[in-house]
């Protein structure tokens, strides 16, 4: 029986190689992780992330060929295949602060690999790492190699997204696999590949170089990034012209060079990775004496900075210039709807605006937890301030209730089918509702007595 090893419980390590096992039953799918809590989380009936069906991925193969445990060395020993699925995160300080990767976890789960392995491996490096990153786990694993163990590093990039990260399993677009092009590479590609040939069709199985696959992950966030700063540079456009942002996107999609996916306009996207990437891409470009293409991709983010401030400064605007004092209700808390991650979230840059102006903000989020939006918040601003200000409320009624004006900065469906006109009733007049994520029924609103504010429109 073929064994894998997953080195980080996280949003990808989890939901990966559960998928795994679920298509495979013919496999041995251990997921570790050095977080307690984390494992614990997955074997119980609460798992640690929200996902949709990943409950039932989880649950039908758990205890039979799908184990958490923080065991890692006992893992890493009994694998055949080794994913490194470890954070990424952006530096925060040091050479590179504040754009290149940090990859300490990396190095870490790879010293490990190397120490306690007690036969040949093929180490899989799952997380987004800057180009050439496998060059180091190499050099890493074979100082460290022993006894003829042999050690084949492949590249194998996700590209789920978080909220759809089941079905992006089940049907991947592609699946990539990179490595070098000696027979031993190539033998490792084929033995990843098998793996996924369980599920997915031969020809979504795609092989490549080591470094074409490592720099293709930063590649498909940048180009995805760059249509949502694209649109939402239009958006200012529209505002200031009269165009509609969502027809513009609409005439623009129906070109099939351009496509329809991905051209929403929004309040920002968030998420752990697209800022994250892109700096990586940034900096990498930059380590290349390359400052032109550096700030080429610098500028998508510049571009998502901006349109949370501009977003911001149009609700003050429209709140007569002040909002010291006002009742302002958060809907939405999440980077995206589906999901309870708030990493990078445009509503935590929001929601610090509106404490510094010393405004009173109520949020509702349907799955965020409370402690989340309070450790969100309180990295940025002063512990006071959140108590005496922030409320976390767990209904949108109540959320909005005495409120001067609602903010929508995730798009989840529920936001679409609330009662506004009970809404209305409780709140203060006149009653305003931003919509930073273009869902809303602007003119139910507006005929309900709301004044409504719509990124990318003027109505
Ligand atoms: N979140 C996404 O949607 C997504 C999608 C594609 C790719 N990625 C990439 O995948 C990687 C993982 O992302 P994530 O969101 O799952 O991160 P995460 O923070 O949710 O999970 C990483 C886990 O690794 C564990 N870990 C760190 N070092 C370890 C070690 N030495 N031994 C054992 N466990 C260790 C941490 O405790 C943590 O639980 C990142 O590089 C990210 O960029 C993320
Ligand atoms: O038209 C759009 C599409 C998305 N967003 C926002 O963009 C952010 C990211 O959304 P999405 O890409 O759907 O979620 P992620 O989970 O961050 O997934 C991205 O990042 C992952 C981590 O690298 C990749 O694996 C995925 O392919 C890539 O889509 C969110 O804030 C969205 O609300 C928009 O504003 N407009």
């Amino acid at each position: 029986m073929t064994k894998i090893c997953c080195i980080g419980a996280g949003y990808v390590g989890g939901p990966t190689c559960a998928v795994i096992a679920y298509k495979c039953p013919n496999v041995q799918v251990t997921i570790v992780d050095l977080n307690q809590a984390r494992i614990d989380a997955w074997n119980s009936g609460n798992l640690p992330i929200y996902e949709p069906g990943l409950d039932e991925v989880v649950f039908a193969c758990r205890g039979k060929n799908l184990f958490f445990s923080t065991e890692v060395d006992k893992a890493i020993v009994e694998a055949d295949l080794i994913f490194v699925s470890v954070n990424t995160p952006t530096k925060k300080s040091g050479i590179g602060a504040g754009f290149a990767a940090d990859l300490a976890y990396v190095e870490s789960a790879t010293r490990r690999i190397a120490q306690v392995a007690t036969s040949s491996k093929i180490v899989i490096e799952k997380s987004t790492v800057p180009c050439r990153t496998a060059e180091s786990m190499r050099t890493i694993l074979e100082a460290n190699s022993h006894d003829g163990i042999r050690f084949d590093i492949l590249s194998n990039p996700e590209f789920l997204a978080e909220g759809t990260a089941v079905p992006d399993l089940m049907k991947p677009d592609r699946v990539l696999i990179g490595s070098l092009q000696t027979p031993e590479g190539i033998k490792a590609q084929q033995a990843l590949a098998a793996v996924y040939a369980n599920w997915v069709p031969k020809e979504k199985i795609i092989t490549m170089n080591l470094w074409s696959s490592e720099l293709s992950k930063l590649a498909a966030n940048a180009l995805l990034a760059q249509r949502i700063s694209s649109i939402n540079a239009l958006s200012a456009i529209c505002e200031a012209t009269g165009a509609d942002v969502d027809e513009v996107a609409y005439a623009c999609g129906l070109d099939t060079r351009i496509g329809p996916k991905f051209l929403k306009a929004s309040v920002g996207f968030g998420g752990s990775c697209f800022q994250k990437d892109i700096l990586n891409l940034v900096y990498l470009s930059e380590s290349l004496h390359l400052p032109e293409v550096a700030a080429y991709w610098k500028q998508v983010v510049d571009m998502n900075e901006y349109q949370k401030s501009r977003f911001s400064q149009r609700i003050v605007k429209r709140l007569f210039n002040t909002i010291t004092n006002k009742n302002i209700t958060v809907f939405g808390f999440a980077f995206k709807k589906n999901t309870g991650d708030t990493r990078e979230s445009a509503a935590i840059t929001l929601v610090n605006y509106f404490l510094q102006e010393r405004a009173n903000i109520s949020i509702y989020d349907p799955k965020v937890d409370d402690d989340q939006i309070r450790a969100d918040i309180t990295e940025l601003a002063p512990v006071e301030a959140f108590e005496k200000q922030i409320k976390v409320v767990h209904d949108p009624y109540q959320a909005a209730k005495g409120a001067d004006a609602i903010v929508v900065l995730t798009e989840w469906d529920e936001f679409k089918t609330l009662n506004y006109e009970q809404i209305y009733a409780g709140m203060n007049k006149p009653a305003f509702i931003f919509d930073g994520r273009l869902i809303l029924d602007s003119k139910k609103l507006r005929d309900i007595g709301f004044q409504v504010e719509v990124i990318g429109k003027t109505l």
